[in-house]
C-alpha cells in the first residue's frame, strides 16, 4: 500500500473534522475522496500531504512514518484548486522551478520540462507567460510541476473545481489518460460524484469526518454499504419499505403482479433517450413523494403510459436495494 490512514482524528475545538479514519491507498492507483462539502475530504488530504498534522493517528507513505514529517520530506506533489503559480515565470520556468531548488543540473531541467510540457500538451506555451493561458492550461501546466520533481505520491485538491463544465470534462479524461501513462499514486478531491465515477480506480466516500465506504465505482454504485452512499452516488426513490434507482422500478400497466404497489402516473418527462416519472402511489401504499421512475422511451411506449395511466410498480428481479430509513 502506498499510504496507509490509520486511526486518524483531527478535531477544531470541539468538531470532529475527522473521526477516526483508517484507509488503505494502493501503488499505482487513482483515488478519488469522495463527499459532500465539510465532509472532511480536504483536512485528510492536507494531514496526508503534511500541510496539516492530525490530532491522533498515523500517515504512512511508501512503507514509511510520515506523520511527524514536514511536506518536504514526503515527496508528495500537490495542486490545488487555486493553484499559486509564479505569475513573473514563463510556463517552463514554472514547471522548472522545483527542479532548480534542488540544484538538478541545466541539460537534465531542461530536458525534463521538454518531456513534461510534451506529457500535458503544452509545449507549444512553453514560453507564454501564465497570464496567457486558459484556466484548463493553467491546471494542466501545475500538474506538470507537480510531477516535475517525480513524486511518490500527488495530491489534489479539486484540481478542476474552478473550471467550467465541459473543460472539466476534458481535463478529467486528459487527467485519467495521464495516469494511465505515468502511474504515479494519485488522490484527488472531489465532491462531484460522477467525476470521481469516471476518472478513478476507487472511491473513498467521506461524510461528516468518516469513511462511509470504500471500493471500486462499480462495488459503489452496484453494493453501496449504507443509505448515505447509495444516495449520494445516484439517483435513489422510495418504493415502500426500500429505496432504489429509479431505473430500477418495474412498471406494469395491469394489476396482478405479487407485492405491487398501484399508483397513478402525475409527471411524464422525456429527456433524451430516456422518459422521467412521477408516480404518486394511492393512499394506502403511499408515502408522501411520489416514486420516481426511469423508462427507455420505447419501454415507456410500448407500455402506452401518458399523464393519469394507472400503473403497478414493482422492484426489479436484481435491483440494489437498501431499507428506507423512515417508517412505512
Ligand atoms: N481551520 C479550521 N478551523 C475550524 N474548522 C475547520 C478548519 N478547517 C476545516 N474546518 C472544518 O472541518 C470540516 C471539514 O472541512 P474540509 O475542508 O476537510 O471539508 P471538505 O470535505 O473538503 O469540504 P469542501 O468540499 O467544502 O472543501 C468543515 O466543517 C470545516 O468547516
Amino acid at each position: 500500500m502506498s499510504i496507509e490512514v490509520s486511526n486518524l482524528t483531527k478535531k477544531y475545538g470541539d468538531f470532529y473534522a475527522l473521526d477516526d479514519v483508517n484507509v488503505s491507498l494502493p501503488t499505482g492507483q487513482l483515488t478519488a475522496l469522495l463527499g459532500p462539502s465539510g465532509g472532511g475530504k480536504s483536512t485528510l488530504l492536507r494531514i496526508i500531504a503534511g500541510l496539516d498534522t492530525a490530532d491522533h493517528g498515523n500517515v504512512s507513505i511508501e512503507g514509511v512514518d510520515a506523520t511527524k514529517l514536514p511536506p518536504q520530506k514526503r515527496n508528495v506533489g500537490f495542486v490545488f484548486q487555486h493553484y499559486a503559480v509564479f505569475k513573473h515565470m514563463t510556463v517552463a520556468k514554472n514547471v522548472a522551478f522545483g527542479l532548480e531548488i534542488r540544484k538538478t543540473p541545466k541539460a537534465e531541467v531542461k530536458r525534463r520540462v521538454g518531456e513534461l510540457l510534451e506529457l500535458v500538451h503544452l509545449s507549444q506555451f512553453a514560453d507564454r507567460m501564465p497570464s496567457q493561458l486558459s484556466g484548463g492550461q493553467r491546471q494542466r501546466m501545475a500538474l506538470a510541476r507537480a510531477l516535475a520533481v517525480e513524486p511518490t505520491v500527488l495530491l489534489l485538491d479539486e484540481p478542476f473545481g474552478a473550471l467550467d463544465a465541459k473543460v472539466r470534462k476534458e481535463l478529467r479524461d486528459w487527467l485519467r489518460r495521464l495516469h494511465d501513462e505515468v502511474h504515479v499514486t494519485t488522490v484527488f478531491v472531489t465532491h462531484d460524484q460522477e467525476e470521481a465515477m469516471e476518472v478513478a480506480d476507487e472511491i473513498v466516500v467521506i461524510n461528516q469526518g468518516r469513511v462511509e465506504q470504500v471500493g471500486s465505482p462499480d462495488q459503489l454504485y452496484d453494493e453501496p454499504a449504507n443509505d448515505f452512499v447509495m444516495g449520494f452516488l445516484g439517483e435513489v426513490t422510495r418504493l415502500g419499505p426500500v429505496r432504489l434507482r429509479p431505473h430500477d422500478v418495474e412498471v406494469a400497466v395491469t394489476p396482478g403482479h405479487a407485492g405491487a404497489f398501484p399508483g397513478t402516473v402525475t409527471r411524464a418527462l422525456r429527456v433524451g433517450f430516456e422518459v422521467r416519472l412521477q408516480v404518486e402511489l394511492d393512499p394506502e401504499f403511499g408515502s408522501s413523494d411520489p416514486v420516481s421512475v426511469v423508462l427507455s422511451r420505447s419501454h415507456a411506449r410500448s407500455l402506452d403510459i401518458e399523464l393519469g395511466s394507472k400503473v403497478w410498480l414493482t422492484a426489479a428481479i436484481g435491483a440494489v436495494t437498501v431499507p428506507a430509513m423512515v417508517a412505512v
